[in-house]
């Protein structure tokens, strides 16, 4: 039985479940529970927090998880990424009072909290930066003005809480995080069952179907518009001077790629969604 951790709370827990259960996996009954087993699929889920998935996978007593890249990169383990999934996307930043930081380099010697002590510790090592860090479970922007730290380095997404802190955030960016599928090189057969069908997901979030007619005289402009994803279907109308097309097109491009179909002289252009895919 193949064995997946799943954040069981947090900014991660609600679309990597819902994304299993568009991948045809029975999801777990209440919130509380921490063991789910699907018989069906033969899959067991563990609900684990997101921060600790990557020690399970990587220790290799389960095949495959769920969590933020930060939080891999985070953990020393042999888990490694298989899969960016997108939705948990943040970037990892530091951040100063307003106005004190312009270099990360003046970190130099200077006090950091933190959440993610593993990761920052290697990013400081690799940029050779001695600084001090402040290991803290949360809230890390009120570590300033409380006197515990100089800077911060923290997931940034609207930047709304540095802002009510008083903080700006100042040098490179960290790591630019996604919610990510990890496995072990020795799990990662085992877990493509999983990677199959999330990929599914992917796909039938990314893409919709498009249908149109066109005449074949103008079939060659069309089809630069929609090359699709492997190659459209074309296929022939009774109306032997014209052709019926079927395409994938990415979601984000939907009305530009309609736009310029009609400039190129299609017609009946249809839309549908995609419900499930398997490339
Ligand atoms: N706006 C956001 N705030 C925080 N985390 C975010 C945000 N958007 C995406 N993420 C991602 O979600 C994950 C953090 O989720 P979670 O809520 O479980 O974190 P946490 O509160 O730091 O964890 P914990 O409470 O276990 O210490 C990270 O991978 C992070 O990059
Ligand atoms: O840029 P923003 O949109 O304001 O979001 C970023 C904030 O959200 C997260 O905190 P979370 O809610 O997880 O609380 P925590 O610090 O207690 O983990 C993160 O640690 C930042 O504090
Ligand atoms: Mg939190």
């Amino acid at each position: 039985m193949l064995r997946i951790a799943v954040p069981n709370k947090g900014m991660l827990a609600e679309t990597a479940n819902e994304m299993l259960q568009e991948a045809g996996y029975r999801g777990r009954g209440d919130s509380r529970e921490l063991v789910a087993i699907d018989p069906i699929n033969d899959v067991e889920f563990f609900y684990l927090r997101p921060r600790d998935i990557a020690t399970y996978v990587g220790s290799g007593v389960l095949d495959a998880g769920i969590t933020g890249r930060d939080f891999l990169l985070n953990t020393e383990s042999a888990a490694k990424e298989v899969r960016a999934l997108d939705f948990g996307d943040s970037t990892f930043r530091f951040a100063g009072p307003a106005g004190e930081f312009t270099d990360v380099n003046q970190l130099q010697g200077k006090r950091v909290a933190t959440s993610y002590t593993g990761l920052l510790g290697s990013w400081f090592a690799r940029a050779g930066i001695e600084a001090e860090l402040v290991p803290l479970e949360g809230a890390v922007e009120s570590a300033i003005r409380l006197g515990v730290a100089d800077a911060v380095a923290d997931v940034v997404s609207t930047g709304g809480t540095l802002r009510k802190a008083g903080l700006e955030v100042f040098g490179p960016v960290i790591l630019e995080s996604t919610a990510v599928l990890i496995s072990t090189p020795e799990k990662e057969h085992a877990a493509r069952r999983v990677l199959g069908r999330l990929d599914g997901v992917l796909v039938a979030r990314r893409y919709a179907i498009m249908d149109y007619d066109i005449e074949s005289s103008k079939l060659d402009a069309a089809l630069a518009i929609t090359p699709g994803f492997q190659s459209p279907t074309i296929s022939p109308l009774r109306d032997s001077d014209w052709v019926a097309v079927r395409s994938m097109v990415p979601q984000n491009e939907l009305n530009q790629v309609m736009d310029r179909l009609q400039d190129a002289g299609a017609k009946a252009i249809i839309v549908t969604a995609l419900q499930a895919v398997r490339m």
